[in-house]
């Protein structure tokens, strides 16, 4: 028979093989050979058996003719079918198609005659043949022999899985239950088609047969004894019910995610998209390390691509051979197209790190966000030089370019530019921080602040960013109460002595910054290696202290931090926990020796005079309220020094003075009288025709200072020993009067040589030094009280100048008034210090010279009021009317004056 022609058996190895059958075959023809059984059905066939049906039958019917024959020979009666098949009439069906329908164990021959032997293995073969086959006795399933007699039908791999499913079912869960039921009810509408389930048996049986698509792993556990998977069917379809509403809302979830539309793909790539309906990349992904350029319509699925992906990259060499290393796992489309094809930005309001309910929030912050002069600070701020005003020449920058960088004068002079000293507009400037930071605090969103302040786990509170900030963008400012450098030390040592904190910075030199209340930038911590820096800019001539972002920018969630860079901070060395890779250790500066030493002297000598201001400053405020206790209202007068310290500072206060006016008019005088010299003077026209006193030709001039002076030191002396000077004489010196002299108007004269008013053709020169710097000229009418005044006052210094001097060191009027005494605002019940002055003017008659020529002086201001207005007139009236339009300040030295 030629081997094309042998008819294919069921086979349910991949093993058995056609070859395998026509060893078969051949086999059986042997066998019949050498048996010399000549049987006519055996050879009448053309063909072997094509089912296991009919191998049965003829089966059956070899035993019935062979056995019966034999029995009729032994003359054994009528045996039992079981006995008359050979004891082989229950099948394994399973185990006996995977062993060619093995016979029993010992027989060579099976009921088909047929041995079931292959010439592949046949040792392995005969084992696997003897194990089956005693298996295969044991199912119990009959053959049914006699006319009539027909196969029972294979069980159908249906029924095998209603079966299973029943036992199945109690192991299962509840949804396992539902869906087999399921199963078992499709199976269940279907029994009444008999041709449809017998097809279906069939297609069963060829699927069995088709073992080549049947995987490995399946084919080991489906020969599993009696196992699960024996019994199921595991492609069979079934109908599972509808997935949870959780996972069915998550779903779509997804699906909508990955339908949202692709703004940055390329156009090529859109173009090529397969339907409008689905995403091509909903089809065929896009993954990790695929090119966003592909070519979606040339291939066909995931593994293609990835074929040709491979074959690409041994063709464009190792640098795309990378690709086939790609992680086999897929990432979510979008973050890959994110990754390949721009930058992006997530949106602030999806990612800004923000204080959680529950994060420790800082106690005691008053937040000031302006800066506010405190005290002395306030003087000399007034007081202190202005910087000539710069003006930068930078040129016009380039397109998408900022002018007025690194070379520009006014930041170099650490100005900032503004509309009158920048040629540039604001669009072009590159140097007006504090304006950029006006407008972002009017906005005045979170993002314009971008800043926040947090818990750090070391290093107390800390600045965290909550936005990006260019490189050298201002980001924020530090503000607080400006102090001077002995209220700073004063506050350290009382105010803050326990505190761990300080928010201490130098703003200028002599002016401190102290954040306690102040700014958030209060609470930026220091690093060695820092991300921004904190700089002095002066603002329309006002220094104001910036936080600006460092040279790298600065991203969202970072820190902030700059270097405290301290000289010396506290008497130890404070621990530095900034963690940076060159940590310093501390939070001071790192010195090499030589600089420590030369460190400590200079903080030394810094710290000595600050003690000493303090101390002076505690001295002057006590000395105040011990006056406004005793007397009650606005008047700073005179305190009587008894304690021996005070004394010695007078002392010394009065030498100092003494040396100051060693080059004065006064020491001349002084000296040249002990001289007997002529005493250097102005001397007043016609004065012999109206002086009194019989000298004729007596000087008349009245050094008003002195005079001034001289009225003060009588005051003291009136105030000392008040008692026997409380007269009731008339009272000349008006409040009226007094006012305006406390008034003047200083800034309208200063040193001006217009004030020079000659209204008589004889007229007395007088001068008065107003403060330490200031000094008005003027020319007044002598009066005969001027007269006798000024006699008195002559007379008193040629008599009493010495002993004055032993006086004076107890008198304070001789010193220098502080501060405070000039600054002080006067009472604000001007009668109240207008019945003061008059009680002391009535008492002491050389005060009322004294008052009388300073009446004269204002009469004849006043009189050049009258006589016409030239321009030294103008300016005369103002100083006289000073009091209405002067400046507060001015107006409070003037005050100070006017008391001394
Ligand atoms: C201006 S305050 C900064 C805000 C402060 N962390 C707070 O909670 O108020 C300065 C103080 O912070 C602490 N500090 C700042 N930076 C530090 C650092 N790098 N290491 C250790 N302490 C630091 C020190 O106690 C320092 O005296």
């Amino acid at each position: 028979m030629a081997e094309d022609a042998v008819p294919m058996t069921r086979s349910t190895s991949s093993n058995s093989s056609i070859h395998s059958n026509i060893d078969v075959h051949l086999a059986a023809e042997a066998l019949l050979d050498s048996s010399s059984v000549a049987s006519p059905d055996r050879l009448s066939r053309s063909t072997d058996p094509t089912s296991l049906a009919e191998s049965i039958i003829s089966c059956s019917q070899q035993q019935l003719s062979g056995a019966g024959a034999e029995e009729e020979e032994a003359g054994v009666g009528r045996r039992s079918k079981r006995a008359r098949c050979g004891g082989v009439s229950t099948y394994n069906l399973k185990l006996l198609s995977d062993a060619q329908l093995p016979g029993p164990a010992s027989s060579s021959r099976n009921v088909s005659g047929l041995t079931g032997r292959t010439l592949v293995n046949a040792e392995e073969e005969d084992e696997l043949t003897d194990m089956k086959g005693e298996k295969g006795l044991e199912m119990d399933w009959e053959l049914d022999v006699g006319p009539s007699a027909r196969l029972k039908r294979k069980t159908s791999v249906k029924e095998r899985v209603k079966r299973v499913a029943g036992k199945v079912g109690s192991v299962l869960g509840k949804r396992g239950r539902s869906v087999l039921e399921a199963g078992k009810r499709r199976l269940g509408g279907k029994k009444g088609k008999v041709d449809e389930e017998a097809a279906e048996v069939d297609e069963a049986a060829e699927e069995d047969e088709d073992e080549e698509d049947v995987p490995r792993w399946k084919k080991e556990l489906d020969t599993g004894r009696k196992g699960l998977l024996d019994e199921l069917d595991l492609d069979a379809e079934v109908d599972l019910p509808p997935p949870a509403k959780k996972a069915r809302l998550a779903t779509q979830a997804v699906l909508r995610e990955m339908a949202q539309p692709s703004a940055a793909l390329p156009s090529a790539v859109k173009a090529s998209a397969p339907s409008k309906k689905m995403k091509r990349w909903q089809k065929e992904g896009l993954y990790v390390g695929q090119r966003a350029d592909f070519d979606g319509s040339q291939i066909g699925g995931y593994k293609k691509l990835q074929k040709r992906k491979t074959k690409e990259a041994v063709n464009e060499g190792a640098e795309q051979v990378v690709t086939e290393n790609q992680p086999p796992f897929m990432t979510l489309p979008m973050f890959a197209y994110l990754d390949k094809t721009r930058d992006f930005t997530i949106p602030y309001d999806i990612f800004a790190p923000s204080l959680k309910k529950g994060d420790e929030k800082p106690k005691d912050w008053h937040q000031v966000n302006r800066n506010r002069l405190i005290g002395e600070a306030k003087e000399m701020w007034e007081k202190s030089e202005r910087l000539p005003a710069s003006m930068c020449v930078c040129p016009a920058p380039g397109p998408g370019e900022l002018g007025c960088d690194d070379v520009c004068l006014n930041r170099v002079m650490q100005y900032e530019c503004n509309n009158e000293n920048c040629n540039l507009s604001a669009e072009f400037c590159g140097n007006r921080a504090f304006a950029e930071l006006v407008t972002r605090k009017e906005k005045g969103g979170p993002y314009d602040v971008g800043v926040e302040v947090l818990k750090t786990p070391n290093r107390g509170f800390g600045v965290r960013s909550c936005r990006t900030w260019a490189a050298g963008q201002i980001i924020m400012e530090y503000t607080g109460e400006i102090v001077s450098e002995g209220e700073c030390q004063r506050r350290m040592h009382e105010d803050y002595k326990d505190k761990q904190c300080y928010y201490l910075m130098e703003l200028e030199r002599g002016l401190i910054i102290d954040g306690t209340k102040g700014s958030m930038a209060r609470f930026i911590n220091h690093s060695c290696e820092p991300n921004c820096e904190v700089r002095m800019v002066k603002v329309n001539g006002t220094p104001r202290m910036g936080v600006f972002a460092g040279a790298a920018g600065i991203m969202t969630g970072e820190e902030l931090t700059y270097d405290y860079n301290f000289d010396n901070f506290g008497e130890t060395q404070q621990e530095c926990y900034c963690g940076a890779a060159a940590c310093r250790g501390s939070l001071s500066k790192r010195l090499n020796a030589t600089e420590q030493k030369k460190l400590l002297k200079v903080e030394n000598e810094r710290k000595r005079k600050a003690a000493e201001e303090a101390q002076k400053h505690a001295e002057d405020e006590d000395r105040i309220k011990r006056v406004n206790c005793g007397r009650g209202s606005g008047w700073r007068g005179w305190v009587a020094v008894d304690d021996p310290e005070t004394k010695e500072r007078l002392r010394r206060e009065k030498r100092e003075r003494e040396k100051k006016e060693e080059s004065s008019g006064r020491a001349r005088r002084l000296a040249a009288r002990r001289e007997s010299l002529p005493v250097p003077a102005v001397r007043r026209s016609g004065d012999g025709a109206r002086g009194r006193g019989g000298e004729g030709g007596r000087r008349k001039t009245v050094h008003v200072e002195r005079a001034a002076e001289l009225q003060a030191e009588r005051q003291n002396e009136v105030e000392i020993a008040e008692p026997a000077f409380q007269g009731d004489g008339a009272a000349r010196h008006s409040p009226d009067s007094s006012k305006r002299t406390e008034d003047l108007d200083l800034s309208a004269g200063v040193d001006s040589p217009a004030l020079t008013h000659k209204t008589e053709p004889s007229l007395t020169k007088g001068e008065i030094e107003i403060g330490t710097n200031t000094t008005t000229q003027f020319q007044v009418p002598p009066t005969e009280e001027a007269e006798a005044g000024a006699d008195q006052v002559e007379e008193k210094e040629h008599g009493a100048e010495e002993d004055q001097e032993a006086e004076d060191l107890s008198n304070p009027i001789n010193r220098t008034p502080p501060a405070e005494y000039k600054l002080n605002k006067p009472s604000s019940n001007p009668n109240a210090e207008a019945r003061t002055t008059t009680a002391k003017t009535k008492s002491y008659p050389l005060k009322n010279a004294v008052n009388t020529v300073s009446q004269a002086v204002k009469n004849t201001l006043l009189g050049a009021k009258s006589k016409g207005k030239t321009a030294a007139g103008e300016v005369l009236e103002k100083a006289v009317n000073g009091g209405k339009s002067a400046e507060r300040g001015m107006k409070q030295t003037t005050l100070g004056f006017a008391k001394c």
